[in-house]
Order: structure tokens, then C-alpha cells, then sequence
């Protein structure tokens, strides 16, 4: 591979975190006295950052209940952000042979960064459990900047910082978000097919390239 950054998206690409997100999640909702929903269904909310989360969980659908007020909002995603907190790690797991993959491609000279759209507050925590905090030379959160993924605006300003053309970054991830925001930013995209995406095709987005496991995706990136 020529490209020389790599930027990885976290949730659904590197780090299965759903279901602490969903514990959180129904912890939220029986103190607020609301049903609790499956892990399935709440797969499919994750994608947009926190705030969204807490706002289809509220409404029960992906069609956010336009009656909710921003107090509302706020309060749920306190009350979210706590639970969360508590249980970031607890049954968070790393995809098949992430971890060691990770490794090999900062041996082999790629820059490696984060950009995700999980607020950026929780992240240092499950990056230090992981031993992953030396791998990363730069992490974005979804609140690190005022937009976030599908905006361009993360990668872009990842590549600034960083020195690298946005011509010589690749951005990898699971979901529309990840891919379009590479479109919009111009930037090549490999999509992965194993996460979250609304319980759509990855493929369906057209990403650039698409991998099925981050094996394969170890084997292009070393190869080329
Ligand atoms: O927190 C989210 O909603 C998604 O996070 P991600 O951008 O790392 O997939
Ligand atoms: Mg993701």
C-alpha cells in the first residue's frame, strides 16, 4: 500500500463496544422508567456519537421522536454518559486479529490515527486497557471538533496535523459515515463488513475496497 496514514474508525472496526453500549444504554432507560431494547436494535442506533444513541434510544426507532425537548436530551445523555463510563471496557472485546495486526502495520511505517465518533472522553480509558495508546499518534472523538464523520472535517484536520497530503491517508471503517467522510474529504476508503451500519451493506456505500475480516485487510495493506 502506498499510502503512507491510516486512519481507523473505532467502534464496529477495531473494538466490538455494542454491548456495553447497550448495557449503558438500558441503564439510562430504566432510571428514565422507559423500555429497554436488544442488543440487536441497539446495534443499529450506533454510529452517530452519543448524542444520537441517547436520542433513538429514547424514541425507540432510528426516527428521532421530533417531541422530545433538549432538556430532555441532555438529561438522558448524562445519565447515559455515567453508566457508560462505568462499563466502557466490561464486555468490550477487540475484533480477530486486530490487536496484532495494529502492531504490524506501525512496524511496517504506516502513522496510524483514531477518528471516531464516540465522545472523545471515553476513549484514552479503553485505548490504555487495550495497550493501544502508543499506536495511535493522533485521536479524534466525535465532540473533538464542532462536526464530525460523515463531515470531512475530522480526517482533514487529522491529515493537517499530522503532515500527510490527504492523497497519501486512507480512512478505514464499518460504516457509511466513515466512507462518506473519506468521500468528502477526497480521501481513498476501505470499508469492513463485520460492524455496525444500520444493519445495511457496507458495500452498498461503495467504498473503495471492501474486506470481510482484518486479516485480509493486514494482507493488502502489507503487500502492497
Ligand atoms: O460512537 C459512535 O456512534 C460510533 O463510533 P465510531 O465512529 O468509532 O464507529
Ligand atoms: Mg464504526
Amino acid at each position: 500500500m502506498t499510502k503512507k496514514l491510516l486512519m481507523f474508525d473505532f467502534d464496529g472496526t477495531l473494538i466490538d463496544s455494542v454491548p456495553d453500549l447497550a448495557d449503558a444504554t438500558n441503564q439510562m432507560l430504566t432510571q428514565l422508567g422507559k423500555p429497554t431494547h436488544t442488543l440487536d436494535t441497539i446495534t443499529e442506533w450506533v454510529g452517530n456519537g452519543a448524542r444520537a444513541l441517547v436520542e433513538r434510544a429514547l424514541s425507540g426507532s432510528n426516527n428521532v421522536d421530533a417531541r422530545l425537548s433538549v432538556a430532555e436530551i441532555e438529561a438522558a445523555e448524562q445519565l447515559f454518559f455515567t453508566a457508560y463510563a462505568e462499563h466502557d471496557v466490561s464486555k468490550t472485546i477487540t475484533y480477530p486479529d486486530v490487536d496484532q495486526g495494529l502492531r504490524q502495520l506501525k512496524e511496517a511505517g504506516f502513522t496510524l490515527a483514531l477518528v471516531t465518533n464516540k465522545p472523545i472522553r471515553f476513549v484514552p480509558n479503553i485505548l490504555d486497557g487495550l495497550g493501544w495508546t502508543p499506536l495511535f499518534d493522533m485521536v479524534l472523538g466525535g465532540d473533538s471538533l464542532s462536526t464530525k464523520k460523515p463531515d470531512p472535517a475530522p480526517l482533514l484536520h487529522t491529515c493537517k496535523t499530522l503532515n500527510f497530503d490527504p492523497a497519501q491517508a486512507v480512512m478505514i471503517g464499518d460504516s457509511i459515515n466513515d466512507v462518506s467522510a473519506g468521500k468528502n474529504a477526497g480521501i481513498e476508503t476501505i470499508g469492513l463488513s463485520y460492524g455496525y451500519n444500520y444493519g445495511n451493506d457496507i458495500r452498498d456505500s461503495q467504498p473503495n475496497q471492501v474486506f470481510d475480516n482484518f486479516a485480509d485487510l493486514l494482507a493488502y495493506l502489507l503487500e502492497k
